[in-house]
């Protein structure tokens, strides 16, 4: 089988580059210059040229603050680029994996979201990003749409990479402590996407398509995230560096972020079989990868 993913050194690509092979998948990312999905034009034969069995999803524009003064661009890429890449697929008669986002939702509800719940993005990312499962959805049948959350990974940029990074000259940062969510890594999401992917690709069966949400095992806000981070950082001979857990108030942004971003994986678990690891675990493989293994 191949897949061909869009975007090129994204963490999810990333990761679907590296996990595919293992599973006897062969992938292709299609990109810019090739592939620039705010040129509607470029997404059709970029992808033929891949001559793929499934497509996924996964380039976004992903900057949340920067998005709320390029709204524009956000959606051109978002919600207009990821319609032409279902358009795509569904020419070329193959389904399509999309990538999608917790911050579709406004964080209001007490409990995790499931793919039922009302959606109320509270920012242009999250907005741009409703448009893409939209846009998707009306473009062909054929499609998963993966509500993911907190991706982190050895690769790219994230608020792992980030809180190394500031630990290094740091030795207090401040924190949100009033977000939760699950911090998912791009490698178990690459080995789900994938399981997604084979599963479409072996027949047109309409309950193994439409929303699902794809959560870790485990319950975090950003600043115990950044705690496990540091505490994993600290094992592996890094500085010591605090949390000063802080209010989202303390924290001024361009963009809102949801209070609540818990999604609930009983769908892809009973449709697809599929249930993430711990957080925490996979938190400790990244670290391995970044930093070294634990002594
Ligand atoms: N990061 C996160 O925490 C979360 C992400 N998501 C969603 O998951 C998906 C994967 O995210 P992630 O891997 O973290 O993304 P990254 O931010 O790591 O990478 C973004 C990718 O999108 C590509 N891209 C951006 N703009 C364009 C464009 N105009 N044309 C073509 N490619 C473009 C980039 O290309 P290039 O390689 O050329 O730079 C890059 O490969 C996205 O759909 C995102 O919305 C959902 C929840 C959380
Ligand atoms: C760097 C830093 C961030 N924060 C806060 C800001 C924010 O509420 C939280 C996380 O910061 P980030 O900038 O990593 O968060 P953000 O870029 O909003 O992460 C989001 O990205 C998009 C693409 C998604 O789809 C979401 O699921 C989510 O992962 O931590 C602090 O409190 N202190 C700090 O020093
Ligand atoms: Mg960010």
């Amino acid at each position: 089988m191949r897949v061909a993913v869009t975007g090129r050194t994204g963490q999810v690509v990333s990761a679907l580059v590296e996990r595919g092979p293992l599973a006897g998948i062969d992938v292709l990312p299609v990109g810019r210059p090739d592939m620039d999905l705010a040129d509607p034009s470029s997404v059709a034969r970029a992808l033929a040229a891949a001559e793929p069995d499934v497509i996924v999803s996964a380039a976004a524009y992903t900057a949340v603050d920067k998005a709320e003064s390029e709204p524009e661009l956000a959606h051109a890429i978002n919600a207009t680029g990821a319609g032409a890449v279902a358009s795509a697929a569904a020419r070329l008669g193959v389904p399509v994996v999309h990538l999608s986002t917790d911050y579709v939702f406004d964080g209001s509800k007490s409990s995790a979201y499931r793919e039922d719940d009302p959606v109320h993005p509270l920012g242009v990312y999250g907005t741009s990003k409703l448009a893409g499962e939209r846009a998707v959805a009306a473009a062909t049948p054929d499609h998963a749409i993966l509500r993911v959350a907190w991706i982190f990974s050895p690769f790219g940029a994230n608020f792992v990479r980030t809180m190394l990074r500031l630990s290094e000259t740091r030795d207090v940062v401040r924190i949100v402590a009033d977000q939760q969510g699950g911090p998912t890594s791009a490698l178990d999401i690459a080995d789900a996407v994938l399981t997604v992917a084979t599963r479409l690709r072996a027949g047109p069966v309409p309950e193994l398509r439409g929303i699902f949400h794809l959560p870790p095992a485990g319950e975090a806000n950003w600043a115990s995230f950044a705690e496990a981070i540091f505490a994993g950082a600290g094992k592996r001979g890094r500085n010591p560096c605090a949390v000063e857990p802080i209010t989202t108030a303390d924290y001024p942004t361009p963009a809102r972020r949801p209070a609540n971003s818990r999604l609930a994986g009983e769908r892809i678990a009973a449709i697809h079989g599929i249930a993430l690891p711990d957080w925490r675990d996979s938190l400790e493989t990244c670290l391995d990868r970044l930093l070294g293994p634990a002594p």
